[in-house]
């Protein structure tokens, strides 16, 4: 079937949709029922969305065969210069044959809308099945090793007629990995970041790159920013392109997919070592994610010649004993929240950024990677904040308080989980954010409150300021009793003083009627965003003590009516835990190495 014509669509940036304005959220919803619409009018069938990253939107539909294609929009809001890189990732995609990549069927540009198309890789990313299932095991990590060893080995390979020309993903991570569990069938999406490699693995310029030989230029890199939470040091500093970024990309992917993160930022804290790999797979990877470049290389050299040996060793899958997480957690019964986090990470990363020169706004990857840090920090705090975000991803409302102290770390904690099935994978990602902890060595204070998106009210202001509302809105609240004894254990409350990130000024009354709550027993947070043009606020309220129930409400509807009064711009906010008895952690630089037993037959895990 041949690429039919495309009209005018495209697709503006996207956000929770619950955090943006009524009006942006309808536009969004509209922009993405505009493409859909499009896409049956030129015949696809079953067209719906199925992913999203920093550069586009990805939408499925099956042509007039049954066949099912893909069509991959350029963000509009990105640079005109970045969302022209679409066009290079078509030329780039076109390139490849291979069976783990999906065909390149065509591109078009509709005005300044480029649209990529090719066939659809079927199954869900391995991002998304990390969340489901939690770490992943030793052989799912070994075969998986031997699926993307044979890719780079196909990649590295490639030749324009007889010179070698080998190609450069770029880009490799879990989330681009598409997996089917019905076939087992593997494929590497998202080729935006790939080039033809201007060194090879030995760090001698490739032979067929002779415009940049005769030009004399080999100091300028062709390289592309990867997802700065997977790529190596030398893609991150913009060396020259070399098939080395790919064993980079996927020891990272290997070493987040063992131990149940969204980065590789942890394998300081919690090596591969320590995650009951085989002995020899943890080294190869913990070798490949080193600092030290020559060890990099010669673990890199050892995982491509060795893997297809290693994966001979036998593997069964060991008794799982349920998991238990180091933070307890209580399944709700309400409906799934869409989780969002707010924390305090600025104050908590407070040194300079001393590698600014790095920074190329006009990079979706770096713009976030300058977002969401900040600061240049150290590793396991990347980690750290990187474990948090993972936490947001599961349906669950509360808040998280660690206090590093001289010995040891202290942890007040209230979690509440809305699924089930996914009790596993959540307690990993919880001992992950712990362990990280455990091996952060700064005094502080860090907090984070997770709550539904969905619930957020939202308050526009007029002409003056001030906010329009027909009625009060009201602050919803859950009820949970608790047992008498439970009642009576003291909570504490979590007023933390003046937060240099929080710059707005509450009003008086709010802040007396949030000390007036604090005597009714319950845990909750409220966030106060007050923008120039509206107020969102975040909360969520359990009440313990279903006999207040009458001065709870009052005080939560007296909280509103001061806090319509709100007119300074800024964040403010509170949480309140339910227990003094905190958890204590001892501090932790690194895990204890941990490997797959010798004679597994012996041992469950
Ligand atoms: N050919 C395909 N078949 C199936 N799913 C795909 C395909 N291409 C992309 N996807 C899905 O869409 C998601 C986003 O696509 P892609 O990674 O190409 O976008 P991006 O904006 O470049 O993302 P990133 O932020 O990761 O760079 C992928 O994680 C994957 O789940």
């Amino acid at each position: 079937m041949k690429a039919k014509e495309i009209r005018n669509f495209y697709i503006n940036e996207e956000q929770s949709v619950y955090l943006l304005s009524h009006r942006d959220a309808k536009k969004h919803r509209q922009w993405l029922n505009i493409c859909i619409k499009q896409l049956t009018l030129l015949g696809y069938k079953n067209v719906e969305m199925i992913g999203s990253g920093a550069f586009g939107f990805v939408f499925a539909g099956d042509d007039d065969n049954g066949l099912p294609w893909v069509f991959k929009f350029s963000r509009i809001t990105l640079a005109q210069s970045v969302r022209d890189r679409l066009e290079d990732e078509a030329y780039m995609l076109s390139q490849i044959n291979n069976p783990l990549v999906p065909t390149f069927y065509a591109f078009e540009r509709i005005k300044k809308q480029g649209i990529l198309m090719m066939a659809r890789a079927i199954g869900e990313d391995l991002e998304k099945v990390s969340l489901k299932t939690g770490r992943f095991s030793a052989a799912q990590i070994m075969a998986l090793a031997v699926r993307l060893r044979n890719v780079l080995i196909d990649l590295r390979s490639h030749k324009n007629g007889i010179s070698p020309q080998p190609i450069v993903h770029g880009d490799i991570k879990p989330s681009n990995l598409v997996w089917d569990a019905n076939t087992d069938a593997l494929s590497l999406v998202d080729w935006g970041s790939s080039v033809y490699a201007q060194l090879d693995s030995d760090g001698n310029p490739v032979a067929s790159n002779f415009m940049d030989l005769m030009s004399g230029d080999l100091s300028t890199t062709n390289a592309r920013m990867g997802d700065v939470y997977f790529i190596g040091e030398a893609q991150m500093s913009g060396e020259q392109s070399s098939p080395r970024f790919d064993e980079q990309g996927v020891a990272a992917t290997l070493y987040a997919l063992a131990s149940a993160q969204s980065c590789r930022f942890g394998a300081q804290a919690i090596p591969a070592s320590s995650l009951g790999l085989p002995k020899e797979l943890a080294k190869v990877i913990d070798g490949m994610l080193s600092k030290s470049k020559a060890q990099r290389d010669d673990a890199g050299d050892y995982f491509m010649r060795n893997i297809t040996t290693m994966a001979k060793a036998y593997l069964p899958e060991l008794d799982k004993k349920q998991k238990k997480a180091d933070i307890p957690f209580w399944y709700g019964k309400a409906e799934q929240p869409d989780t969002v986090v707010y924390s305090s990470r600025k104050q908590f990363l407070r040194q300079a950024d001393h590698n600014q020169q790095l920074l190329d706004i006009n990079d979706a990857q770096l713009d976030r990677y300058y977002k969401e840090f900040l600061f240049d920090t150290g590793d396991t705090e990347k980690a750290f904040l990187a474990s948090i975000s993972r936490l947001a991803k599961y349906p669950v409302v509360g808040g998280l308080s660690f206090h590093w102290k001289d010995e040891s770390m202290f942890v007040e904690s209230s979690l509440i989980m809305h699924d089930e099935s996914l009790g596993d994978a959540f307690s990993d990602a919880i001992n992950n954010t712990v362990m990280l902890a455990q091996a952060i060595n700064q005094k502080g204070l860090f907090k984070c409150c997770l709550f539904d998106a969905r619930k957020t009210i939202q308050l526009e202001r007029d002409g003056t300021g001030a906010f329009k509302f027909d009625s009060l809105p009201e602050l919803e609240y859950e009820v949970v009793s608790m047992k008498a004894n439970d009642i009576t254990r003291p909570h504490s409350y979590f007023e933390d003083g003046k937060d240099p990130d929080e710059q707005l000024q509450l009003p008086k009354k709010v802040i007396k009627c949030v000390f007036e709550l604090n005597q009714i027993h319950h845990t909750g947070c409220i966030i106060f965003e007050a923008l120039p043009d509206r107020m969102k606020i975040h909360h969520y309220y359990r009440l313990l003590d279903s006999s207040k129930e009458v001065e709870f409400k009052r005080l939560l509807n007296k909280l509103m009516q001061y806090a319509v009064n709100i007119t300074d711009v800024g964040v403010a906010g509170f949480m309140k835990l339910p227990y003094k008895n905190t958890r204590e952690f001892s501090l932790c630089e690194q895990q204890q190495e941990h490997y797959f037993p010798k004679n597994p037959k012996l041992v469950s895990l």
